[in-house]
């Protein structure tokens, strides 16, 4: 069932239309007395299928307590607090759509004279706390002074400390209640205090809030003990769709251990950045609901030194555990020295889970090694040319790095982190995407180089992303699309018989209900409608019938 359907069912008690249980989607009541009913009656014991457990290794996590199919939604729930990112762009204060790119067209509050949206976003209660205290304090921000803070005219600190400051201060101004329940979250404060930006960020937030609000009730430790709590646990929200661009604290959220072979994730479905947690892959009764913190398509040194310095725990998952990395040895670099003995071996780390242990040939007949610095400094250049190249939307300077690296020379093989991450640019950012690249608008050669390479990212996302996740679906979408408009092509030029046109639209056809199948939030939902409708005139005006 569907956490996001607005679709009433029947009530489990009686039958006539109703709502869907809030946490466990699975039955409908037509109203709270048939909700007490049925919950005193045994819906108690089977509602939510998780419970918070302790381990020795990572604190509190979600346990299944029964058998999660995947594809099923765990639960939703509303954040307990939430608001702009710390360094944020131009936003509505309540609503956290982007402003608009004029200045002179922002709505300015009556109350604090901070941007928002509009007269209806001022009313929000989302805006309600920091507006009351802004005004209590006699703070007006004038149009002026918005426009040049907000838009970086002013220096580092000024950003952060006013539109970092208004999550902290809501969360300060919290109800008793849930100040308590946010409170009881991992802070990591004393290993955020050895950070000197955490510092910074911290004595920023605190000026703004002392000083320009004048509110001293809270000391600079509460101050500090709420952005570590943020760092620790809070998800950026970024809606596209919506224009919404923030971040969120969710107290089940916040629960979740990290896995870099995730077995759920996270999606955010409500306009009031409410989230929903869907089940990847089956997940056994006892087992962990873990998520993953970061991209998995980073290599293991990677995920290890963002884990250990943002999140402060060793990640020891079979994945990292494994220094093959899943057979796809993502950090390994060619051997130098094996190169033209015929045999291209690739360089191993002696102990994957220690971020300083060496890095040895797999050949056990050639003796190099390299050490865990100059394996990092490489990966740090190769990082650095990789993020400079998606500055580019040029297909050439993409394929050069790839053909120079992979070539005799190069220090990369196939399934290099680096050479996964250019493929996923071009796909979803050049082929298909950009000026000169539009679906209509490729060769007959860059359409076929689209579908290999989808098709090649496909077999990567078997490993790394299974089940339901979002990389398979929006593969899969590039994928199907990128084929249509060869059947299209062909049928078109008259290389394809009707019949066997019929029969690639069919498995497009599969391949878009699958993407679909995963895709139900309601904004890709709306997507993927306009995808499917797009894909049936294709069709229709091919004379298939599908
Ligand atoms: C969002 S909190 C998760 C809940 C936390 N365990 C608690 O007790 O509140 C993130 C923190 O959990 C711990 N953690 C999460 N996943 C972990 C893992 N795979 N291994 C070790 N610790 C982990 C780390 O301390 C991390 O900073």
């Amino acid at each position: 069932m569907d956490p996001y359907s607005s679709e009433d069912g029947p009530c489990v008690v009686c039958s006539q239309p109703g709502r869907a249980c809030a946490g466990c989607f699975s039955v409908y009541y037509c109203g709270k007395d048939h909700q007490l009913q049925h919950w005193q009656g045994g819906h108690k014991q089977t509602c939510a299928p998780y419970k918070i457990s302790k381990d020795p290794v990572l604190g509190r996590f979600l346990e299944a307590t029964q058998e999660i199919k995947a594809g099923t939604f765990i639960m939703k729930s509303k954040p307990l607090v939430h608001g702009p990112q710390m360094s944020s762009e131009p936003v509505c204060l309540s609503c956290c759509r982007r402003l608009a790119n004029e200045p002179d067209e922002w709505y300015q509050c009556s109350g604090c004279g901070w941007p928002l949206c509009s007269e209806k976003c001022e009313a929000a209660k989302e805006h309600k706390p920091e507006c009351c205290a802004m005004s209590k304090a006699g703070f007006y921000m004038g149009r002026d002074c918005g426009k040049i803070t907000i838009l970086g005219g002013l220096e580092e600190l000024n950003q952060w400390s006013w539109y970092g400051s208004i999550m902290p201060i809501r969360a300060l101004l919290l109800p008793p209640k849930d100040y308590k329940k946010m409170m009881t979250l991992q802070t990591h404060l004393q290993e955020h205090r050895r950070n000197p930006e955490f510092n910074f960020k911290v004595r920023s937030v605190t000026n703004f809030i002392h000083n320009t609000l004048k509110m001293r009730d809270f000391q600079e430790e509460d101050i500090a003990t709420v952005l570590a709590i943020f760092d620790t646990n809070a998800f950026a929200v970024v809606r596209e769709d919506l224009n919404q661009v923030g971040r969120a604290l969710y107290y089940m959220g916040s629960m979740m251990a990290h896995a870099c072979r995730p077995n759920a994730r996270l999606c955010h479905v409500g306009e009031k950045f409410e989230m929903a947690l869907m089940a990847e892959q089956n997940i056994p009764l006892g087992a962990s609901i873990n998520i993953t913190y970061m991209d998995r398509l980073n290599g293991t040194l990677k995920r290890l030194t963002h884990l250990r310095t943002t999140k402060y725990f060793d990640c020891s998952c079979p994945r990292c555990s494994d220094p093959s990395d899943m057979g796809l040895y993502l950090d390994s670099f060619r051997c130098t020295k094996c190169r033209g003995s015929g045999k291209d071996s690739l360089l191993l780390s002696t102990n994957s889970i220690k971020l300083t242990a060496e890095w040895k040939c797999q050949n056990p007949a050639c003796s190099n090694t390299l050490s865990a610095a100059d394996m990092i400094r490489l990966h740090k250049d190769l990082r650095n040319t990789v993020t400079n190249l998606e500055d580019s939307t040029q297909l050439s300077d993409h394929r050069d790095f790839m053909e120079k690296q992979l070539g005799s020379s190069g220090l990369l093989h196939s399934t290099s982190t680096y050479i996964l991450r250019t493929k996923i640019f071009i796909i979803f950012n050049i082929l298909g995407h950009s000026s000169g690249y539009m679906l209509k608008e490729m060769t007959q050669e860059l359409l076929s180089y689209k579908i290999q390479l989808c098709e090649e990212m496909l077999q990567i996302a078997r490993i790394l992303h299974p089940g339901y996740s979002k990389t398979r679906a929006f593969l899969l979408v590039q994928l199907q699309e990128s084929i249509m408009e060869q059947v299209y092509r062909n049928v078109k030029n008259k290389c394809l018989t009707l019949e066997d046109a019929q029969e690639s639209a069919k498995k497009v056809k599969a391949g878009l209900d699958e993407a679909a199948s995963i895709l139900r939030e309601p904004a890709r939902k709306i997507e993927m409608g306009t995808r499917l409708t797009k894909f049936q005139h294709q069709c229709k005006h091919l004379g298939l019938s599908i």
